[in-house]
């Protein structure tokens, strides 16, 4: 175990078309940093975004191409690879959008369910969604230890909900998403902000960014914020990769400082 940790966030623009995602997602992989062990977050929905036909794009538990996919790629690159979203389902009628985390010998590391789900009204060309016409709700929230760090789990509109995160007590907050152009522009960097800065940790959250096929327009802004809340890393609305190196050293000095999370009353 070493004091620190290396993470990537991904930032695409996926589409219709899984192989088409998932190929550029591979000319990406060709472009990370060396260093090892490194933990790469990839957004919500980074497979597949959006269905032409409306039937949702699902797998079973443990079998299907992207997570065959998911398996492959973090052996073969040696990555924690975090899938931001991939539709689970268990049943005909809807699924659940799992995070999906992959070890460096392509095991399965965890599995989170998004556990709030987007049914809201904004002023975009969607205007009405309701993500809980096709989706379960997740029933528990999920930590998983990487390399010494504790990583929470969580998916695009959790942001909105503090509780969820506080209960983590998590060194690293990981938040892929697909937040909207909207929502984004008004409230994606200051609500990530108040989850690093309350939660004294590392906050990675990987956006999708652009016009997508189904007319969407999501907010990008890909950012990594240290746990001081200040943003370290980010990238504005092209697609890429921004990396940053995470220290635990910089976790105990910020929790030294101001011992909020031991001020805690319940
Ligand atoms: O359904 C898909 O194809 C992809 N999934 C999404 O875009 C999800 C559910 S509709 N989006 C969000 O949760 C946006 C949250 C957000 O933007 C906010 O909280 O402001």
């Amino acid at each position: 175990m070493t004091d620190q940790l290396d993470v990537v966030a991904i930032q695409s623009c996926s589409g219709f078309s899984i192989e088409h995602n998932l190929a550029w997602y591979e000319s990406q992989f060709e472009q990370l940093p060396r260093i090892r062990p490194l933990v790469v977050v990839m957004p919500e929905c980074f497979a597949v975004f959006g269905a032409p036909t409306g039937q949702p794009y699902r797998e079973q538990s443990g079998k299907g191409h992207v997570q065959d996919w998911l398996a492959k790629m973090a052996k073969l690159h040696e990555l924690w690879l975090i899938g931001g979203s991939l539709p689970i389902a268990e049943d005909d009628k809807k699924h659940y959008q799992a995070c999906l985390v992959y070890g460096p010998s392509g095991m399965q590391a965890a599995r989170y369910d998004k556990r709030h789900l987007f049914d809201v009204n904004i002023s975009d060309s969607t205007g009405s969604y309701r993500e809980s016409d096709t989706t379960y709700p997740g029933q528990s929230s999920v930590t998983v230890t990487i390399e010494g760090f504790k990583v929470g789990l969580s998916i695009c509109y959790d942001l909105r909900f503090p509780e969820h995160f506080r209960g983590l007590n998590a060194d690293v907050l990981v938040v892929p998403a697909a937040f909207t152009a909207i929502t984004g522009e008004a409230h994606w960097q200051p609500l990530l902000q108040a989850r690093a800065i309350e939660n004294q940790c590392y906050v990675v959250a990987a956006n999708q960014s652009g016009t997508h096929e189904n007319g969407r327009e999501t907010w990008g802004h890909s950012m990594i914020l240290d746990p001081w809340g200040q943003v370290s890393g980010q990238l504005d609305t092209q697609l890429g990769m921004i990396h940053q190196t995470l220290s635990k050293a910089r976790l105990a000095q910020v929790r030294a400082s101001i011992p909020a999370l031991s001020h805690k009353r319940s």
